[in-house]
């Protein structure tokens, strides 16, 4: 019937999925597949908290979407269940002030918010520790995506004040496990990160360590997520198709829309073609979640970029103040934010005549990020 909405699809109860909750944004995967040696360094790190010591603190270090959130809400599920450590895991891309990880610290301690307003953060500091004292309790504190900290160059007093809490209020003891993606592109310490100098820094971040105490071997435990493994039992199309970012956010996105091709076509199974269609769309989902963090001013500097690809980072900036009235600083921390979160690359190329000078490219095509950027 060519007027039967419901031809070439399949009825409401049918499905090609066993389970489509598997495909939610916040689903834990029940099995954590290829990160049992990462599981394992978290877990030898927390150790000594499950029997009311301060752990060893912990980076968690690895490309986007590879599992590290995930390994960090397991471990935190299962010392949750079996133990009495608290446990906080603050997202650094909402929570982006040292006051507002201590908010959520707060609430994750007390379960309730702290009053917005009139409370230094002192006071609030203080209220944390001395609620651990007195229940003699161990907090494990994770700082997930951190690199958001760095941004707001907030990085290096939310880590010294967790770090040396026990300074502060004796017998504190809270142990950190900090996220972040592979190149901590800092500059010296935990500082803000240097736009203008970007050697990556590799190994542990040198400021984990308390100042002043080069003596003694940093309390830290590395777990690194490598990319691009692969997926047993998926297709090897979806799997080659993943490795190409390494997020597998793209593969989880690239699985469900691939379904509900079939779904479309009355299919009760996957095909390649639906998965090669789906993979259009799938293989923006990384863009989408970097897009997710960024302010207005940065907005407007990628949709300048967007108009001016491939430009010289000089011009770029004569487009970018003309419109916005922004100075040459901001400007640079910006770029520097956009290149870290992959969306740009920043690289320094040899113009003839004029030295060293930086030319800014798009990682995807404009229209790609300016449709994004619009839908957002
Ligand atoms: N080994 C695995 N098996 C099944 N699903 C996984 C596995 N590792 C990660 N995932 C899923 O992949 C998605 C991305 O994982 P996760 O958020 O933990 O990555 P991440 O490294 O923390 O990313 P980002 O650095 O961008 O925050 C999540 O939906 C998660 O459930």
């Amino acid at each position: 019937m060519a007027d039967d909405p419901e031809e070439g699809m399949l009825s409401w109860d049918e499905s090609v999925f066993r389970n489509e909750h598997v495909f939610e944004i916040d689903y834990v995967p029940e099995t954590f597949a290829h990160r049992e040696s990462e599981m394992r360094s978290l877990k030898y790190a927390l150790r000594p908290a499950a029997r009311g010591s301060r752990p060893l603190n912990v980076i968690a270090r690895g490309p986007p979407g590879t599992g590290k959130t995930t390994a960090v809400q397991k471990v935190f599920g299962e010392l949750g269940a079996q133990t009495d450590v608290r446990t906080v895991r603050v997202n650094c891309q909402v929570d982006s002030t040292r006051y507002s990880v201590f908010s959520r610290i707060f609430e994750g301690i007390f379960e309730y918010e702290p009053p917005s307003s009139g409370i230094s953060f002192k006071k609030l500091f203080r209220q944390i520790t001395e609620k651990l004292v007195e229940e003699d309790e161990v907090l494990v504190v994770a700082l997930d995506d951190v690199n958001y900290l760095f941004y707001e160059g907030e990085a290096s007093d939310t880590l010294y004040s967790l770090l040396r809490a026990h300074e502060a209020h004796s017998g504190a003891k809270i142990g950190v496990i900090v996220v972040l993606g592979p190149e901590p592109r800092c500059h010296r310490g935990l500082g803000r990160p240097r736009p203008e100098r970007l050697p990556p820094r590799r190994g542990v971040l040198p400021g984990v360590r308390p100042r002043g105490n080069r003596r003694h071997p940093p309390r830290t435990c590395r777990a690194r997520f490598p990319r691009g493994r692969r997926l047993d039992r998926s297709p090897d199309e979806v799997a080659e198709l993943t490795a190409e970012s390494g997020d597998l956010r793209v593969g989880i996105d690239l699985l469900r829309r691939a379904g509900l091709n079939a779904e479309m076509r009355a299919s009760r199974t996957v095909s390649l073609q639906d998965v090669e269609e789906a993979y259009e769309k799938s293989k923006y989902v990384h863009l989408s979640h970097s897009l997710q963090a960024l302010s207005d001013s940065e907005i407007e500097l990628l949709e300048v970029i967007a108009q001016h690809d491939g430009e010289r980072a000089g011009d770029v900036y004569d487009a970018f103040h003309d419109q916005t009235g922004l100075g040459y600083t901001r400007y640079s921390e910006i770029i520097n934010k956009l290149d870290q979160l992959d969306i740009i690359d920043a690289t320094y190329t040899n113009v003839e005549g004029r030295g060293r000078s930086r030319q800014l490219s798009l990682r995807y095509e404009p229209d790609a990020v300016l449709n994004r950027l619009e839908g957002s």
